[in-house]
């Protein structure tokens, strides 16, 4: 699992640790950390041109202290000081002190094999100031290796308010950081390296699922196992108008991996037609027999009304989609009141804007600033709704009302396409049949939908149901990455 925590939790672990540490010792740690992965990067480090971009805080001081480990070992080191009467002073020291140099030169940038991102990191708020952004924009040869954080990304929330230093990788220090996980932060930091720096840290509020995590999480059949035992998942999805959504959500449930599927609704015949293991009614989901999950919602259109209700009613885990996230936000919270199973709601950018609506009155959000800032408005509506929440996009959020975050980055935007959203609900409502709560269900789902996706499109545009068949295959990936299971 990588672990992210916020920049206030290090702070405070930082502050336990330097008590107890020589001055200078975490920053040396640090910069020792950052100094091999650049060598790692080049090919070699003697010669070779290093630019470092170093801004007035402990970030500059690290970038300025591993240049001097490289000037050290024969690099050519040149140092661009953002603020130069602030500029950290012993790490400025080391680096001339090693050859290093100080430049103002910008086509330097242009020139290096590598360039130090050390402009700001934890400390940064705002993105980045004018005398930065020139930087982001220019042309590069080498490779851009961020200290931390790339500059210009907020490190709680993943927000680039403006511009930041796009880099290949990101060398982070004592622990992920959030907006390094979350997107937009998440497209500017590359690969990303932590260097363990000796922080002893409380639980994480975000974290990412690796393949032996969500492996670990996969519900498998036992030598007991019937289909009753591995969950029965309930699907009332489709429409007369929309029978595609109702089909896409069962190819999604039959790779879940509860043991049965029933679809209860209109498009019975096609369910049944395309997939002749479902259990089909085309009556409502009273007369679907029993289930251990719910999915509710996409494509049914205007029969949500009567629907949405019915399966809230339920005593098992529900998820909402699609319409019967419309029809929830028309009603709000309360619609969920009464409930003790658990709910998911698994909503995109505009569907988060009505239910947020629904709940806190007033017009829609702008979907331009929900989307900017995804972790803060996932919880925020995990917490109005009292529901665990997935919110959809290019990393998805998924998050408890009590403030806890899981976040996936295996989707590609390939999975933009119509039905994909059915499949994800379908995969995730299985997944909670078979026994995991809505936070693990949310995040091995969109673990292995992304992973569907990628082998589905394969850098060529895939259909919803071409997603549904390679889940198989994503299953097979997790699990052989989680150490035979
Ligand atoms: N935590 C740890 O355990 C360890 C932390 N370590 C390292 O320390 C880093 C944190 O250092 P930090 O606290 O000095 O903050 P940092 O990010 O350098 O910025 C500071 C100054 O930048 C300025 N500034 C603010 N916003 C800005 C902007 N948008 N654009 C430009 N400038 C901006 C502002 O100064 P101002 O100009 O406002 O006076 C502010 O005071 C951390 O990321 C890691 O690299 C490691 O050494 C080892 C252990
Ligand atoms: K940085």
């Amino acid at each position: 699992m990588r672990r992210a925590h916020t920049v206030e939790q290090v702070r405070s672990a930082e502050a336990d640790l330097m008590a107890r540490l020589p001055e200078g010792t975490l920053m040396q740690r640090a910069a020792a950390g950052l100094a091999a992965t650049c060598a790692r990067l080049l090919p070699r480090v003697y010669g070779s041109r290093v630019l470092v971009l170093a801004g007035s805080g402990d970030n500059g001081g690290d970038a300025l202290y591993a240049a001097a480990r490289l000037a050290r070992r024969g690099a050519r080191v040149s140092a661009v000081l953002l603020s130069p009467e602030k500029a950290h002073a012993a790490g400025l020291a080391a680096l001339l002190a090693a050859g290093g140099r100080v430049t103002a030169d910008q086509g330097e940038f242009e020139r290096a094999d590598l360039v130090l991102d050390g402009i700001v990191g934890i400390g940064g708020r705002g993105g980045l100031r004018p005398e930065a952004q020139p930087f982001a924009a220019l042309p590069r040869r080498g490779r851009v290796v961020a200290v931390d954080v790339p500059s210009g990304v907020d490190p709680d929330t993943g927000e680039v308010p403006g511009v930041a230093l796009r880099a290949d990788v990101t060398v982070c220090f004592g622990t992920y950081k959030p907006g390094l996980l979350i997107d937009p932060g998440a497209s500017y930091a590359g690969v990303l390296q932590l260097v363990g720096i000796g922080l002893e840290l409380p639980p994480a509020p975000v974290a990412v699922l690796q393949h032996a995590d969500a492996a670990a999480l996969l519900p498998l059949p036992g030598a007991e196992s019937d289909k009753y035992r591995r969950g029965v998942v309930g699907v009332a999805a489709g429409s007369a108008r929309y029978p595609g959504a109702a089909v896409l959500a069962v190819a999604g449930a039959l790779r879940g991996g509860a043991g049965a599927v029933r679809y209860a609704g209109t498009a019975a015949a096609e369910v049944v037609r395309r997939f002749p293991e479902a259990l089909v009614t085309a009556g409502g989901p009273a007369e679907a027999g029993r289930v251990q999950a719910w999915v509710v919602g996409p494509g049914s259109g205007e029969g949500v009304r009567e629907l949405l209700p019915e399966v809230l009613a339920a005593d098992v885990p529900v998820l909402v989609d699609a319409d019967g996230l419309a029809e929830l936000a028309r009603l709000g919270p309360d619609a969920l009141a009464g409930r003790s199973a658990p709910t998911l709601l698994t909503p995109h950018t505009g569907e988060e804007a009505r239910l947020l609506a629904g709940a806190e009155g007033g017009a829609p959000p702008a979907a331009d600033g929900l989307a900017a800032a995804r972790r803060a408005t996932a919880r925020r509506l995990a917490a109005a709704y009292r529901a665990t929440v997935l919110l959809k996009g290019s990393t998805t959020v998924v998050a408890e009302p009590d403030g806890t975050v899981r976040v996936n980055p295996t989707g590609t935007s390939w999975l933009a396409t119509a039905g994909s959203g059915d499949v994800l609900s379908g995969l995730a409502g299985s997944l909670m049949a078979a026994g995991l709560g809505p936070l693990d269900a949310g995040a091995v789902a969109a673990h292995l939908h992304g992973l569907a996706g990628r082998t589905a499109a394969a850098g060529a545009p895939a259909a919803a149901l071409d997603v549904a068949e390679a889940l198989p295959e994503a299953w097979r990936t997790v699990r052989s990455a989680g150490a035979g299971r």
